[in-house]
């Protein structure tokens, strides 16, 4: 077996079981986390100083991002968020100004409306808050298993990004592959971990 391989299906079995972890917790718990961790990105620099950030529509078992999102545009910032093109693990980043605009997609997960689609560029994004299923504090992640964060990622090339993370999505190691994208730091309840080389 290959070490792609072999990083895939370790990481499918961390995927199964943190998705089950997480889909498990009380709302009122993903509530409180996501209020600690909006807390600590409002205070910190590279959020107060980005004027293009890149968030996610959360599901209902992740982060909570919504009242991110209003405190961005209440900052003044554009706001983008990840719209899925028609080849599966490919996705654009297509700027949004209210939730009126939004309707559900795939995965049930929110998307722009395709009338009002403008996107940003990559290369113009400064911050982008990563979704994930597991994260470790060297910044690997483990994701929904598409590899659409992994292929975005390799094109904001000045953008830092963050992680954000439930309690039980901490892990000690996640396995990774060749083409796996580390973040550059992690939001947590408890704490912003700066992990490695990154931008920062
Ligand atoms: N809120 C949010 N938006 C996001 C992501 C994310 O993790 N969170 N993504 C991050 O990449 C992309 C979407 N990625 C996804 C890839 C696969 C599945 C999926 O297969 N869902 C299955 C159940 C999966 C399972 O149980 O293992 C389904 O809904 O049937 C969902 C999202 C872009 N937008
Ligand atoms: N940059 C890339 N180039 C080519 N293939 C890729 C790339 N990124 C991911 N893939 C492929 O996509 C699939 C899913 O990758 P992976 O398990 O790393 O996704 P993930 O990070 O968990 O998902 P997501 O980013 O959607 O949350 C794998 O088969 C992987 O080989």
């Amino acid at each position: 077996m290959n070490l792609a391989n072999d990083a895939g299906s370790k990481k499918k079995e961390l995927r199964q079981k943190i998705l089950s972890l997480r889909r498990s917790l009380p709302r009122e718990t993903i509530r409180a986390e996501s209020e600690a961790i909006a807390g600590r990105l409002y205070n910190w620099p590279e959020y107060v100083q980005a004027r293009t950030v890149m968030l996610f529509l959360s599901m209902p078992d992740e982060v909570q991002t919504r009242p991110l999102i209003e405190h961005a545009w209440q900052q003044d910032k554009t706001v983008c968020v990840p719209y899925p093109g028609e080849v599966y693990g490919y996705m654009q980043a297509a700027v949004i100004h209210n939730f009126a605009e939004l309707s559900a997609g795939k995965f049930g997960i929110l998307v722009p409306d395709e009338r009002t689609l403008s996107f940003v560029a990559p290369e113009e994004i400064d911050l982008v808050i990563v979704p994930g299923v597991a994260f470790d504090a060297l910044g690997r992640r483990c994701g929904m298993g598409a590899g659409y964060y992994d292929r975005f990622l390799q094109k904001t090339s000045h953008a830092v990004t963050a992680g954000v993370a439930l309690s039980c999505q901490m892990v000690s190691e996640v396995v990774c592959a060749e083409h796996d994208q580390t973040v550059d730091c992690i939001v947590t309840k408890d704490q912003l971990i700066k992990c490695g080389e990154g931008k920062m």
